[in-house]
Order: C-alpha cells, then sequence, then structure tokens
C-alpha cells in the first residue's frame, strides 16, 4: 500500500491544568499530579497518607487562589496555549508539505493521553509521534507522559506504531526561538537589563544524584541561548524555581537569587523560563508576581518578564522542525522501492 502521510499523527502532550481555579477541582489535579510516584518518589506507604491526610487538606485552598489571579475567559493558560499550539502545528506541518493530524493530550486532567490516543486509533492512524512540550528530558515530567503512553498500550489490543521524542533541549530551532524572543523582547525595552536570568523548573537534587539528565540539559539549554544572545557570562544565570517540599532541589533558587540582585543594588533584571513551552501558574504567578515582588522589596527597580513561547510564529516553526526531524521517513520501509 501506497505511503499515506495523513495516516501520521502528533500527540503534543503537556503537564495538565486543573479544570477549574476552585479547591475541589485543584484537589483532583493535586491527587493525580502528587500521586505520581514519577513525581513524588516517596514509598507510596509513607507518601499517600501524608497527602492525602495533610496535602489536600490545605494546599488546594491556597493553590486555588493563585490559579485565580491568572485564570483567563476561556480557561487555564496552560491548557488555553496547548491547544492552541497543536491547532498552529497541524497547519504547519500541512503549509510544509506534511499533512499530520495533531492532538493535545495531557499527563494530568483533560484531555487525557490515553483517551486521544484510543481517538486517533479510532480514526486509523498508523503513526503517532509522542512530542511532549518538555525541551529537557526529566523522569519526573517525559518518562511520566511515557508512562501515561504505555498504560494505554497495555489495555488496548491494536495501536498506533509509537515514536517517542525524549528531549530537544539543544535543537537549534528550540535555542533560535528563544533567542528571537528575548530580542524581541530588548528591542520593545530599548535594550538589555543589566542581567538575563534563566529560570527552570526545579527538581530534587536527589533526582539528579540517581541520573536524571534534567540538570545538565538545562545548563546546556543556558549556555547555548546566551551563546546566540553573545552575553557574557557576568551578564547571565540560570536559576531553579517552584521548590516544594523540604529536601534540597537543584540551586541556585529563583527567589532568593533575585532577592540578592535585589540587594546588590541592581536596577534591571530580564526573567525568561525557557524550559515552559507555554506560560501558566508556575511562570505568571510565581515568577512575574512573587519573584517580581521579591526582587523590588529587596531593593531591585525594573523586573521584565519574557512570556513563554506559547503560539509565537518562531515556536510554531520549531516544534514543526522537530516534529518533521522524527516523523520523516517514517513508514518509508513499506513504500514501493524507486526505480529511478
Ligand atoms: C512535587 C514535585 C514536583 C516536581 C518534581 C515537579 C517537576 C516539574 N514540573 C514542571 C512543570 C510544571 N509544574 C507545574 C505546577 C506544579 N508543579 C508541582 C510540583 C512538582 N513539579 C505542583 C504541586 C504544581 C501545581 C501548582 C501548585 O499547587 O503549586 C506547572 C504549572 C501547571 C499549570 O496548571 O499552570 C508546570 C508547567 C516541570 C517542567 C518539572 C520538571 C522538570
Ligand atoms: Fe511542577
Ligand atoms: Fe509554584
Amino acid at each position: 500500500m501506497p505511503h499515506d502521510p495523513t495516516h501520521s499523527a502528533v500527540l503534543l502532550c503537556n503537564l495538565g491544568t486543573p479544570d477549574a481555579a476552585t479547591a475541589p477541582a485543584l484537589r483532583r489535579y493535586l491527587a493525580q499530579f502528587l500521586g505520581d510516584a514519577r513525581v513524588v518518589d516517596l514509598p507510596r506507604l509513607l507518601w499517600l497518607p501524608l497527602l492525602h491526610g495533610v496535602i489536600l487538606r490545605t494546599r488546594p485552598r491556597q493553590s486555588a487562589a493563585k490559579y485565580a489571579s491568572i485564570w483567563t475567559p476561556d480557561g487555564s493558560p496552560l491548557a488555553v496555549y496547548t491547544q492552541r499550539q497543536a491547532a498552529a502545528l497541524q497547519d504547519a506541518l500541512a503549509s510544509a508539505g506534511r499533512p499530520t493530524r495533531v492532538l493535545p493530550a495531557m499527563r494530568y486532567g483533560q484531555p487525557a493521553v490515553g483517551a486521544q490516543l484510543q481517538t486517533l486509533q479510532n480514526a486509523g492512524v498508523r503513526r503517532a509521534l509522542v512530542l511532549p512540550l518538555y525541551p529537557q528530558y526529566s523522569a519526573t515530567t517525559t518518562a511520566s507522559m511515557f508512562d501515561a503512553v504505555f498504560g494505554w498500550l497495555r489495555g488496548a489490543r491494536h495501536f498506533p506504531e509509537l515514536r517517542l521524542v525524549n528531549d530537544y533541549h539543544d535543537h537549534p530551532a528550540y535555542i533560535a526561538a528563544l533567542a528571537a524572543s528575548v530580542r524581541a523582547h530588548w528591542q520593545a525595552r530599548g535594550g538589555p537589563a543589566q542581567r538575563l536570568v534563566m529560570s527552570f523548573h526545579g527538581i530534587p537534587e536527589r533526582n539528579v544524584q540517581r541520573g536524571d539528565p534534567y540538570a545538565e540539559q538545562c545548563r546546556t539549554t543556558a549556555q547555548l541561548l546566551a551563546q546566540a544572545l553573545q552575553l557574557p557570562p557576568e551578564r547571565w544565570m540560570l536559576t531553579f524555581q517552584s521548590r516544594f517540599g523540604r529536601a534540597r532541589w537543584l540551586q541556585p533558587y529563583t527567589q532568593p537569587s533575585l532577592e540578592a540582585l535585589g540587594r546588590e543594588g541592581l536596577t534591571s533584571v530580564d526573567v525568561i523560563c525557557p524550559g515552559f513551552a507555554s506560560d501558566c501558574l508556575e511562570t505568571l504567578e510565581e515568577i512575574d508576581m512573587e519573584v517580581r515582588q521579591a526582587f523590588v522589596q529587596a531593593g531591585g527597580q525594573d523586573f521584565r518578564y519574557i512570556p513563554c513561547l506559547n503560539d509565537s510564529p518562531a515556536w510554531i516553526a520549531a516544534l514543526a522542525r522537530i516534529a518533521d526531524g522524527h516523523l520523516a521517513g517514517w513508514g518509508m520501509a513499506h513504500a514501493p522501492e524507486s526505480t529511478a
């Protein structure tokens, strides 16, 4: 049978987000998220009673208030951007001569990974590329996404061929899209701030000691971005945000680092979150509200947050190149031999 490119699909996967900024919605979301052993790898007998008996009694209400501060008329920013990215990526792949169905999928909440894979199977899709919106690989995020894929496979009788994208932390198109967004920000602000802070989501240090390549990949992304922007080492720094719990996470931590910069008398700082493909609670509320306030209270003046790549044309073009690199040639083994 000749190769039919419309039989290919991309499952564009993201973390997921609560379906409302309310305590009950947050309880459902956090129970699924924090109950995932890839995310919190403490012994279940210790962790689950603590999660259900303590954390899920207080955190949902506190987190709901934070989500309420960033909620849009169309819902959670993360959900809105992921849907737009999927639609735009489908258009970009079609324009590039590679018609491919693109569906968004969420690891926690809806639309669930398994349900979307079933939709593709029902539609007769032969090949599905699983593309997580995590440029840097971590077992806490990327591997957990693959767990959800394999969880569906285990219960399915017939499924598409799959390819899984581990990471693209050093992909030239990703770095170029980041660099272009920083340059556009500089242009709009009349030039660079005194320092560019690149803040990535943290993970426990222990995960890295056990072999998670995440920290190394964040460092590579940061160095490549600094290089693309021709920033000398004293003009940028890498930090890790969103620490959860009491364990040591990757350092330096974002908020204390910005407080230190404020105390040192730095007047202006540009802040970008290169590991987040779309704006979300951790960027809009934690960075652009909480960390901004901490910087200003410590004596800093101009805190200039650079939005995530979201559905910007440069990012969609980059995603199309990344997807194309994995789709190219796939399924051609059964195509008729060329007789040239
Ligand atoms: C408890 C441990 C957590 C680990 C490990 C972790 C890793 C991790 N997370 C992201 C991306 C996002 N995390 C987001 C929210 C969020 N993260 C945690 C905890 C861990 N994350 C919690 C409890 C929450 C929920 C909000 C809260 O109650 O504080 C988000 C935002 C989601 C949204 O709806 O806007 C993103 C995105 C990465 C990339 C990562 C490891 C590399
Ligand atoms: Fe997180
Ligand atoms: Fe946070």
